[in-house]
């Protein structure tokens, strides 16, 4: 569906603006993010990596060829996303990046993570994350940052 933007491409390495209006084309935007994830196998995606520089990201954690552990989850649309609270406990997991194609890396993450955001009608969510799905959230979170796996290598 929509074309991926791949390392080193500006867009990967800004900081992505608050989202303000919840219309419909935000949701339109998001389907086909999704859509765009599915095909490319993926269990997360970032504006910025379709080349939208706000701060809207989908997590969608389910087993597939790329990640046959991952725990099943409905997707979520995560909007002007803030990490409140960080464990002290973090681990190590493996990480791919649809920026990064093929590229498959170690990276420390927190265990688990307080979190709030909002939805596409707007709603206010909080919640703690932890294991596979945290570590997409902070994932996703470091593209809006204008982060990447390259950026996290120890
Ligand atoms: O590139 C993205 N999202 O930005 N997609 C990654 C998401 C991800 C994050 C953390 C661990 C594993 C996978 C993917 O391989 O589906
Ligand atoms: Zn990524």
């Amino acid at each position: 569906m929509l074309a991926i933007a791949t390392y080193g491409e500006r867009i990967l390495g800004q900081a992505a603006q608050p989202v303000q209006l919840f219309d419909e084309p935000l949701a339109a935007l998001a389907e086909k993010m999704l859509d765009t994830m599915k095909l490319a196998q993926g269990v997360g995606i970032a504006a910025p990596q379709v080349g939208q520089g706000i701060r809207l990201f989908i997590m969608a954690s389910h087993p597939n060829d790329r990640y046959p552990d991952a725990p099943l989850m409905a997707p979520q649309v995560v909007i002007n996303p803030q990490i409140l609270q960080r464990s002290g406990k973090m681990l190590t997991g493996e990480e791919g990046c649809l920026s990064l194609p093929g590229e498959r890396v170690q990276i420390l993450r927190h265990e688990s993570i307080e979190v709030r955001y909002q939805d596409l009608s707007g709603e206010w969510q909080q919640e703690w994350l932890q294991g596979f799905v945290a570590r997409i959230f902070q994932h996703e979170y470091d593209h809006l940052e204008g982060l990447t796996l390259v950026e996290r290598l120890e």
